[in-house]
């Protein structure tokens, strides 16, 4: 790279309007919105797609909620051609969506693109020329006056040809190509000469579109050129003014709001910003983007993986897994303390509560997105992401400490591996340290009797394999069951605090689980956790889990021991 870049580049030059409208605006209605993904999508393809991918797209658009969609450049190639016939014979155009097609302004160009909509109810024939100084001067070698012509010649050559065609509706579209690096006056002079030639009304308006064909500075100065355009084009209520902005700065998104912001009724875009080079602009993201400001797109991303699916499907690209609301991990939290706070905001969330859950702009479900991908495990992972995935998936609602005594658990393991761990891994891990604990003391029945306020109770467990019996007596079942397990262990056993519930999902619904803290002496607290069907036996298990835990935490160090 070169140490003075300004040696061969130049910064954009600002556009002076120093009263502009646009930065006091919010967008309160969706724009029009027109898909471009069968032409400027399908024309940046490796390989384009076939008539069969492009109908099965198209379908797709529609289902989505697509008024216009632009589905190819027919003079270009004859599966383009065939696409249009293909639809508007086999009446694949619903009475609302209206079809649109490029064409270069030259006559037997467009005669040949306007032959491919016959029989359309509604059709936009969209022509472009490019008007920036760099095409007229290195690809057409003309003036302004010259590429002011080809605008003017081509507009009467498309009024001629869809005069054959009197049944259709046609709406003309002109883009004045490069829009983003012409010259204003003279973008306005050529738009002006085509309006004054194809002779809009509001009643029957032209569309004039205003690319960045190549998106060359801030996306305020876009903003600032489409505002100027708006308040000085002629016949402006004759006009549906466009924009299309594509990506080469990565700041189509944000030029495409601000663009509709000054003043543009309409964008033109692909699905994740497919097209040319960098890509046209996403309208995924545009159109979820206002559904996050409590706007209704008008379009229906409902389903937004299977969208994404067809989508790299048909372009056989993929989606990028961090691409905005549609990829992979956007609705995945790794680090703890996101997913402590989400795991906060679910908990606290309300039906019917505007949504507020911390870190995540929108609610997955709406998008059907399901909550299990939202939290995932690594070692950059805390309690909460780990609890948060033991709560969705197996109904267990383990209490704050047990939370910090397992995540460090769940670490040794990440650590270990270097891995994410699932959930499934997740519950593993907790089974095996908790659930399953059954050495040396494993549980087998119990007995109790309540009189006077005491309950006596009479445990049947083996201890290293040698059935026993244990009896004590207490206010409660639990009480009674430590006096049972008292003798086993040689420092004296005090619950500090104990927590149960039913288990409301998963495989074991219905059981109750119980999660009991310990401390034995001056050892420090250690959980055990058990479940059952029956409450009772729920707690004796998670009583005799934390003798277990403790007696095996392990002998290195370990203050807790079997009595002989
Ligand atoms: C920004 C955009 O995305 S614009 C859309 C671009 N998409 C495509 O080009 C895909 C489809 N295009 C094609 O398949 C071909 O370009 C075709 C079939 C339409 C035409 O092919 P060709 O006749 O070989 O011409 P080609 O596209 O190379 O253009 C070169 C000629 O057309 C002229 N031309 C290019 N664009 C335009 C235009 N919009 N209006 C008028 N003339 C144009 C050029 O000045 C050049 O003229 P010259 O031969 O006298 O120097
Ligand atoms: C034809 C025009 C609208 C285009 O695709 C562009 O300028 O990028």
């Amino acid at each position: 790279m070169l140490k003075q870049p300004h040696t061969k580049y130049r910064a954009f030059a600002p556009v002076v309007l120093r009263d502009r409208q646009w930065p006091n605006n919010t967008i309160t209605q969706p724009p029009v919105w027109m898909s471009t993904d069968l032409r400027d999508g399908n024309q940046a393809l490796i390989d384009p797609m076939s008539v069969a991918t492009k109908l099965k797209f198209f379908q797709a658009l529609v289902a989505m909620g697509f008024k216009e969609i632009e589905v190819g450049f027919p003079s270009a190639s004859q599966a383009d051609f065939d696409l249009v016939r293909l639809l508007i014979e086999d009446n694949h155009i619903p009475d609302d969506v209206t079809i649109e097609v490029l064409t270069q302004a030259r006559q037997e160009l467009i005669d040949r693109t306007v032959e491919s909509l016959a029989g359309a109810r509604r059709a936009i024939v969209h022509m472009y020329n490019p008007t920036a100084p760099d095409f007229r001067e290195i690809v057409y070698r003309t003036d302004q006056a010259g590429v002011k012509a080809i605008a003017e010649q081509g507009t009467r050559w498309v009024q001629q040809a869809t005069a054959r065609y009197p049944d259709t509706e046609w709406v003309y579209q002109y883009s004045p190509e490069v829009f983003s690096g012409t010259e204003l006056a003279f973008a306005k002079e050529v738009v002006d000469a085509v309006s004054a030639i194809w002779q809009p009304s509001p009643g029957h308006k032209m569309i004039v579109n205003l690319p960045a064909t190549v998106e060359m500075a801030t996306p305020n100065t876009y903003a600032d050129q489409i505002e100027w355009m708006h308040r000085n084009l002629e016949r402006r209520d004759s006009i549906v003014l466009s924009v299309h902005p594509h990506n080469d700065r990565g700041t189509a998104v944000a030029a495409a709001e601000l663009a509709v912001m000054a003043g543009a009724d309409r964008v033109e875009g692909c699905l994740f910003g497919n097209g040319e080079r960098t890509g046209n602009v996403d309208l995924v993201t545009l159109a979820l983007n206002l559904y996050t400001q409590g706007v209704d797109p008008g379009l229906d991303f409902g389903q937004i993986d299977q969208v994404r699916q067809l989508v790299e499907h048909c372009n056989q690209l993929p989606v990028h897994p961090r691409h905005p609301y549609a990829g992979e991990l956007v609705f995945t939290a790794f680090s703890g303390s996101h997913q402590d706070a989400i795991k906060k905001g679910f908990a606290q969330r309300q039906e019917g509560d505007v949504w507020r859950v911390p870190y995540l702009p929108v609610d997955p479900a709406d998008l059907g997105r399901s909550y299990e991908s939202v939290v995932r495990v690594n070692s950059q992972s805390g309690k909460g992401g780990i609890s948060f995935l033991l709560l969705q998936e197996f109904g267990l609602d383990i209490p704050r400490r047990l939370q910090i005594e397992f995540s460090r658990i769940v670490q040794a393991h990440t650590d270990k591996t270097g891995k994410e761990v699932t959930s499934a891994d997740i519950f593993a891990l907790f089974e095996r340290e908790y659930l399953q604990l059954s050495e040396p003391v494993s549980y087998h029945h119990n007995e109790q009797h309540s009189r006077d306020d005491e309950v006596s109770m009479a445990l049947e467990v083996s201890i290293a394999g040698k059935a026993q019996r244990l009896k004590g007596q207490g206010s409660g079942p639990v009480a009674a069951a430590v006096a049972a397990l008292q003798p086993l262990v040689d420092e004296p056993m005090v619950v500090i605090d104990y927590h149960e519930h039913a288990i409301s999902g998963g495989g074991a619904k219905g059981d109750a689980v119980s999660y009991i803290e310990l401390r034995f002496g001056s050892n420090d607290p250690v959980f055990g956790v058990g479940r059952d069907g029956s409450i009772v036996a729920a707690a004796i298990k998670a009583l005799i889990n934390g003798v277990n835990r403790s007696v095996a935490s392990a002998a290195p160090g370990s203050q807790v021991a079997l009595s002989a």
